[in-house]
């Protein structure tokens, strides 16, 4: 077994809740709370300029001139995600305040900020597959369920994230063959922690659908 497998192997069972939690169902038949959308893009605003200044942090631990090029070409894909948010936006009328940044995002943003500063060149590439991967999961799954249908106001959402056949290069495929390199060297124990890494990074991707459902919020205004 490879290490990509071993890890989607053991991916598997968070990513099969993630698949029926009910904000991505919601998304599914286009029937989600606005509160609940609007709550999920003004964190996303949080997490997805984090992410951007994680893929920096990732490409000056490589001197891997291939990769970086692909890691700073994954950083143009934010324009797509901004699209993203419009869509939610256009349905619930909202435009973003930049509200606090929840008990959640501030812990997923700190794992991925901690793994990428301290980790190998392996756990910043770890840290960050979970978001693109388990996104492109929701868009293949959903557009296989026909949810990508004209009466869905959420159909350009699931198209966003959803792999299409004429893309040129598969950047999941990429990220995980990427990966597959960057460990060949290091230790059990040290592979093992990438493991984790990407682990934390997944159950944080349920989180972050959890938190927007449940409208988690600080218990005090500090
Ligand atoms: C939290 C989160 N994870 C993943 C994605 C998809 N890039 C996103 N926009 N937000």
């Amino acid at each position: 077994m490879t290490f990509s497998q071993d890890i989607l192997t053991r991916a598997q069972p968070i990513m099969d809740t993630i698949m029926v939690h009910p904000f991505v169902k919601g998304i599914a038949t286009g029937n989600v709370p606005d509160d609940i959308l609007n709550y999920y893009v003004e964190q996303d605003e949080h997490y997805l300029k984090d992410y951007l200044q994680v893929t920096a942090l990732t490409v000056t631990k490589t001197n891997d001139t291939n990769d970086i090029a692909r890691l700073l070409e994954t950083a143009q894909f934010i324009s797509n995600e901004s699209k993203a948010h419009e869509i939610m936006l256009n349905i619930t009328g909202h435009h973003v305040e930049n509200w606090r940044r929840s008990p959640d995002t501030q812990r997923y943003t700190d794992h991925m900020y901690t793994s990428a500063y301290h980790g190998t060149y392996a756990d910043a590439l770890a840290v960050l597959l979970p978001c693109a991967w388990s996104y492109g999961v929701i868009g293949r799954e959903l557009v296989a369920q026909g949810a990508n249908n004209d009466a869905n106001p959420l159909k350009e959402w699931i198209e966003i994230y959803s792999p299409q056949a004429n893309d040129e290069i598969d950047y999941n495929a990429w990220r995980f063959d990427a990966l597959e390199r960057a460990v060949a060297n290091l230790n059990d124990s040290q592979k093992e922690q990438v493991i984790q890494t990407f682990l934390k990074s997944l159950e944080m991707e349920w989180r972050f659908w959890e938190a927007a459902w449940n409208q988690t919020q600080w218990r005090f205004d500090f």
